[in-house]
C-alpha cells in the first residue's frame, strides 16, 4: 500500500476554535508536549484590567474562545499543579464539564485557596483542558439492582 506515514493522523478528532476578540494576539491552547494530555488556557482579561484574586475568593476568567468540540468528547477543565503548589489556586468545580454542544465563551472558574493575593493577567496559563470520550447511556428503570459480591458496602468496606 503506498499510505502517506502520517495519513492515520486524519482520523483525530478535530477541536474548532473560535477566537473572540478578547482573545485577539493570545496564544491558541496547544499540546506543550508530544504526550501531553492536556491543553493550557490562558486568561483572556484586558491588558490594562488584570484580575486580582484575594485569599477565599472566586473568580470566572475569561479565555475568549467558543468551542466546538466534536461529538461524542468533552472538555475537562482541570487544574494546573504549579499554581496549586506555588500560590493554592485551583479550579474551584474541577474538573469543569464543557459540553460538546456548548457555544459559549469557555470560561475558567479559579478560586484562591492560598494565603496572598493573586494576579491574573493577560496571557497567563491558567488550567489546562483535556479532551475526553464520553459515553452517554440509555437510562432504563429497573425495580432491583442484581446482586454483587460487594453489594451495597463501600467507603472503606473492604478495610485499610
Ligand atoms: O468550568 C466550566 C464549566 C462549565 N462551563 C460551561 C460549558 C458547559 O457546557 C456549561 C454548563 O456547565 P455545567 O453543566 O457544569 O453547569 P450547570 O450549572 O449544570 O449549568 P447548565 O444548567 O447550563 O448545564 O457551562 C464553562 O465554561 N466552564
Ligand atoms: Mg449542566
Amino acid at each position: 500500500m503506498n499510505m502517506h506515514p502520517h495519513a492515520t493522523r486524519t482520523l483525530e478528532p478535530i477541536l474548532g476554535l473560535v477566537r473572540l476578540p478578547h482573545a485577539d494576539g493570545l496564544d491558541l491552547p496547544a499540546y506543550e508536549t508530544e504526550g501531553a494530555a492536556g491543553m493550557d488556557l490562558r486568561a483572556a482579561v484586558p491588558e490594562d484590567r488584570p484580575l486580582m484574586l484575594m485569599p477565599g475568593k472566586r473568580a470566572l476568567v475569561p479565555t475568549g474562545l467558543v468551542m466546538e468540540i466534536p461529538q461524542g468528547y468533552e472538555a475537562q477543565i482541570r487544574p494546573r499543579s504549579g499554581l496549586a503548589l506555588k500560590h493554592g489556586i485551583t479550579c474551584l468545580n474541577t474538573p469543569g464539564t464543557i459540553d460538546s454542544d456548548y457555544r459559549g465563551e469557555v470560561k475558567v472558574l479559579l478560586i484562591n485557596l492560598g494565603e496572598e493575593e493573586f494576579l491574573i493577567e493577560r496571557g497567563m496559563r491558567i488550567a489546562q483542558m483535556v479532551i475526553a470520550p464520553v459515553t452517554q447511556v440509555r437510562v432504563v428503570e429497573v425495580r432491583q439492582a442484581s446482586e454483587t459480591e460487594r453489594g451495597s458496602g463501600g467507603f472503606g468496606s473492604t478495610g485499610v
